[in-house]
């Protein structure tokens, strides 16, 4: 059986300005430096400005804190006017960029083939997708939230090759649990992100699905981490709102101390 290691990801979403980032991450360092916190990988997502301050802070001083980019091109260069590359990404030192965030499919028209070709510029240039997928109200209403969430792995992934899957995450994110105080119950997380590695076991192979993490997103608080972590397939969260404030966030980064 192989163990995944947690990954706790804030998704700062448009949030923080590169002088509150500074000081957003001095306080996530400052307060998981008391202990040694290698049993979970820490992740920040902030806005593109304020990645190179971000970098140079984790660079200067040596951080455990991984951070990345909360979108990428398809493209590599070129007359693309407001978007950022994946080699500007890795120039950065960037270790994960989220694809296909939900706001991001609604509200900028994301299709499963765009964030198929987002996923594939991420490997071009050693950057870690964390896949996001998850149903709206209506799938889950008509109770259709696997075929829904696994046809848009399948989108995700078309083409893809094992050894770069290997290493992806996937976040699970119901849409309906996004920043409206509903969290999905454990066993709703667990459904899916179950079904989410069967499909993988699927398309790829056992031993890859197992590697695999799967992070569950959707209302994430300190009150709500440990039940979720509970759960079989539920490696690690994406938080958006709870991750802005640091107290809180350090406190679901250190979930197993409840
Ligand atoms: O979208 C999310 C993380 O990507 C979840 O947002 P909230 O934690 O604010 O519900």
């Amino acid at each position: 059986m192989t163990t995944r290691t947690p990954l706790m990801a804030g998704n700062w979403k448009m949030n923080l300005n590169h002088l509150e980032a500074i000081a957003h991450v001095q306080k996530l360092a400052f307060a998981l430096a008391d202990k040694d916190y290698d049993a979970v990988e820490v992740a920040v997502l902030p806005p593109f400005v304020d990645l190179r301050s971000v970098q140079t802070l984790v660079d200067g001083d040596k951080l455990k804190i991984k951070y990345g980019a909360q979108d990428i091109s398809a493209h590599d260069s070129g007359a693309y006017t407001g978007e950022i590359s994946g080699p500007m990404l890795s120039k950065l030192k960037c270790t994960f960029v989220a694809v296909g965030h939900s706001e991001r499919r609604q509200y900028h028209g994301e299709t499963d083939e765009i964030c198929n070709a987002k996923v594939k510029a991420a490997y071009r240039h050693g950057i870690t997708p964390i896949l996001c997928v998850g149903e709206g109200l209506d799938v889950r209403k008509a109770g259709e939230q696997v075929s829904y969430t696994l046809s848009q792995l399948d989108g995700g992934l078309e083409g893809v090759p094992a050894e770069q899957v290997e290493s992806i995450v996937i976040a699970y994110e119901p849409v309906w649990a996004i920043g409206t105080g509903e969290v999905a119950t454990p066993d709703d997380a667990q459904e899916v992100c179950g079904a989410i590695r069967g499909r993988l076991a699927e398309l790829y192979s056992q031993e890859l699905a197992d590697k695999v993490r799967i992070q569950y997103g959707g209302s994430v608080k300190s009150g709500n981490i440990a039940a979720i972590m509970a759960q079989p397939d539920v490696d690690g969260a994406l938080i958006g709102g709870a991750a802005l404030d640091a107290e809180e966030f350090v406190k679901i980064v250190r979930f197993r101390d409840q």
